[in-house]
């Protein structure tokens, strides 16, 4: 027997996030009491240790990141090299799979070597984000302050000023909450990848590369692009109904695994207003909230974490573009976590295929075709 898309099949045993009856737990921490009072590094040091850290970890690690986030000129100079209208999520699974290449502990397969990596990974992808917007706008690559928090930083890096108080926090709630979900598409891609024993640049590149179709983190910008189609809160009973009429998927709503909602989702629909708000842009949020009514009315369709996510981001003044890279810039915290899981009990993934296929045929020469 077959399960279309796997749903329902348990694939294999994990202990770092978990959902059961539509609660997200991260090391068996509730989502929510992390998204309020944590901060991003805490999360990734809990995915990575399965512990909180203490102060002076937090402070280790914080100085780690900053120092490691400085990207080679070999880099920076490979950035430069691609066609200004790549898109960046291509671009940070060609530069992610590069940083291999100047890592001298590539190939060290010890568990301290891709603890090491994984640091240099998650250091690294923050800012290989940001030099993206930076060298489309042709503008000097900046490297991570040390004091400096990490959402700060990317901010710092993307914009080139200090940011505001509020966009950091903004940012650093939109971190924790993407940093980890159970076995989601692109973190199933990893745990093969690296099932293979594959090292964990490859296994983050094919997250990367799985994270970025429209079905999974590719959402949030496909989310934003129908907001800006729809352009003003008349039109959006027109568009949404013929959407519903033609079959067409609304991006931003449904989940395979939340049928009573997305836990996450309120804390970016909480975000979306304010910093609508803030920015003069209420009207997107209108728009967001109106959509969210009819389909919930009409198809019983919730918003997952990719639907607020977009007016958020979208109002924190970022690019539609960079929107799923930065959601990757958070999973690398549980692609991660996951890939030293595999590593840590591997065995090859390699499930079976039921044939449907033609039977007993025989070959025919070319000249009889
Ligand atoms: C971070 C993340 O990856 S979150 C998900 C991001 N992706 C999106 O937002 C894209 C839009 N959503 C979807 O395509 C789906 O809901 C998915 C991919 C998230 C889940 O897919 P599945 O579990 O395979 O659900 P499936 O696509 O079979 O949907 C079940 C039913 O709900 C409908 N449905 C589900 N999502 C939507 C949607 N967004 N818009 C319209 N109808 C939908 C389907 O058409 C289907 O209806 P049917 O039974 O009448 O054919
Ligand atoms: O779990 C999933 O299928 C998709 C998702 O919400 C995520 O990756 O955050």
């Amino acid at each position: 027997m077959t399960t279309a898309g796997l749903e329902g099949v348990v694939a294999t045993q994990s202990g770092i996030s978990s959902i059961i009856d539509g609660v997200l737990t991260y090391r068996g921490i509730n989502i929510d009491e992390l998204a309020r009072h944590a901060r991003f590094e805490e999360v990734l040091y809990l995915l990575w240790h399965d512990e909180l850290p203490t102060f002076e970890q937090l402070t280790q690690l914080k100085k780690e990141l900053a120092s490691q986030g400085i990207l080679p000129d070999e880099i920076i100079s490979l950035l430069k090299t691609f066609p200004k209208h790549t898109h960046p999520m291509a671009i940070l699974r060609t530069v992610v799979s590069a940083l291999e290449m100047y890592d001298p502990d590539a190939h060290d397969m010890s568990e301290s070597a891709n603890f090491r990596k994984a640091l240099n990974i998650q250091a690294k992808i923050s800012s290989v984000v940001a030099a993206i917007q930076r060298v489309r706008e042709d503008k000097e690559i900046l490297s991570p302050k040390r004091e400096f928090t990490f959402a700060q930083n990317f901010l710092y890096m993307l914009n080139g000023e200090n940011p505001e108080a509020i966009a950091i926090k903004s940012l650093d709630t939109a971190l924790i909450l993407h940093a980890d979900h159970e076995l989601n598409a692109s973190t199933f891609a990893a745990r093969v990848t690296v099932g293979t024993l594959a090292n964990i640049y490859t296994g983050v590149v094919s997250a990367i590369g799985t994270l970025s179709g429209p079905l999974h983190g590719g959402a949030n910008e496909s989310v934003m692009e129908m907001l800006e189609e729809i352009g003003d809160i008349e039109h959006v009973e027109f568009y949404i109904r013929q959407a519903i009429a033609e079959k067409k998927k609304i991006m931003g709503f449904g989940h395979r695994v939340y049928k009573t909602g997305d836990p996450r989702a309120k804390f970016l629909k909480s975000m979306s207003k304010e910093l609508t708000a803030l920015k003069g842009q209420d009207k997107l949020y209108e728009i967001s909230v109106k959509i969210d009514e009819i389909l919930t009315k009409e198809k019983g369709l919730l918003p997952n974490v990719d639907f607020y996510s977009a007016s958020t981001y979208h109002s924190l003044g970022i690019a539609r573009d960079l929107f799923t890279p930065i959601f990757a810039v958070s999973r690398t915290s549980g692609w991660t976590a996951h890939i030293l899981e595999q590593y840590a009990n591997n065995r090859l993934i390699r499930p079976r295929a039921e044939y449907v296929g033609s039977q007993s045929r025989s070959y025919v020469p070319l000249e009889e075709r």
